[in-house]
């Protein structure tokens, strides 16, 4: 079977995204993890299946790195609207709905390479809690995200000490994503993610931006909206909200690195 996927980067979170309208590819696990497997695959934090949907431009099918399907995902929500836009599901406009699991998005494309996706109102608060040394923070954005701040961020061990906290089911059912935060001004932040399902540190991580944003906010540790978050790779995300966290945007780059054919 040959595939033709896109490789998309999310401000450094990538993805192989695959055009499945006609239905004509069911991946297995093991298939999706060799393919995001990076040395010997494509490579990739996720693998999307931009699928048709009754109601909306398109269903995001979305898969983590380890080849089980994922929660939401913020970056990998992005691209998929720019893949669409690429490829042209809607033949005129900039504004896409897509269903994710059982929820609907909305985002549009605001420049070349830039797409603003609105978030879902985020769940399950749970403020200062003790994980071993850490004091945790927790909410669900989608995705389930502990947060934990920090001074330094360049000096943490995120692979070690965020794989630590991801697997404390007793206080995470299902595990979490873990956001290490730093504040770098009233309305900014830096963050560093160890990512669920890709299990290790990627380059950025949407619904941890979000998390990162409203939690800071929550805290008094950011003082007013947008938050700009600078992400490992480098590139920033914005993340805008109301006081009620009802009406939220995730907004930064998403772009075409390649494009290339697969044969499984
Ligand atoms: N990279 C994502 C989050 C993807 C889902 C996550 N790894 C999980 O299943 O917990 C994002 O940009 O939000």
């Amino acid at each position: 079977m040959k595939i033709d996927f896109t490789k998309m980067s999310g401000a450094g979170n990538d993805f192989i995204v695959i055009d499945n309208r006609q239905g004509l590819f069911s991946l297995t696990h093991e298939q999706v993890r060799a393919m995001c497997t990076r040395r010997t695959g494509i490579g990739a934090d996720g693998l999307i299946l931009v699928e048709a949907s009754g109601t909306a431009d398109f269903r995001m099918n979305y898969h983590n790195a380890d080849g089980f399907p994922g929660s939401m995902c913020g970056n990998g929500g992005r691209c998929a609207v720019y893949f669409a836009w690429l490829i042209g599901i809607r033949p005129a406009g900039l504004r896409y709905a897509f269903d994710a699991g059982p929820d609907r998005y909305e985002a549009e494309v605001t420049g070349e390479e830039a797409v603003k996706l609105h978030m879902r109102p985020p769940s399950d608060f749970r403020e200062r809690f003790q994980v071993g040394a850490w004091n945790c923070h927790f909410v669900n954005t989608g995705s389930p995200h502990a947060i934990a701040y920090v001074n330094d961020l360049d000096k943490i061990d995120v692979f070690t000490e965020g794989r630590a906290i991801r697997h404390r089911e007793e206080l995470f059912p299902g595990g979490a994503n873990v956001n290490f935060l730093e504040v770098t001004a009233p309305d900014a932040l830096s963050i560093r993610t160890f990512e669920r399902g890709v299990e290790d540190e990627t380059l950025a991580c949407g619904t941890g931006t979000v998390a990162a944003a409203l939690m800071s906010y929550r805290l008094g540790k950011v003082t007013t909206s947008p938050v700009r978050v600078t992400v490992r790779s480098g590139e920033t995300l914005m993340v805008g909200f109301n006081d009620a966290m009802d009406d939220i945007y995730l907004e930064g780059p998403a772009r075409v690195v390649y494009r290339g054919t697969i044969t499984l």
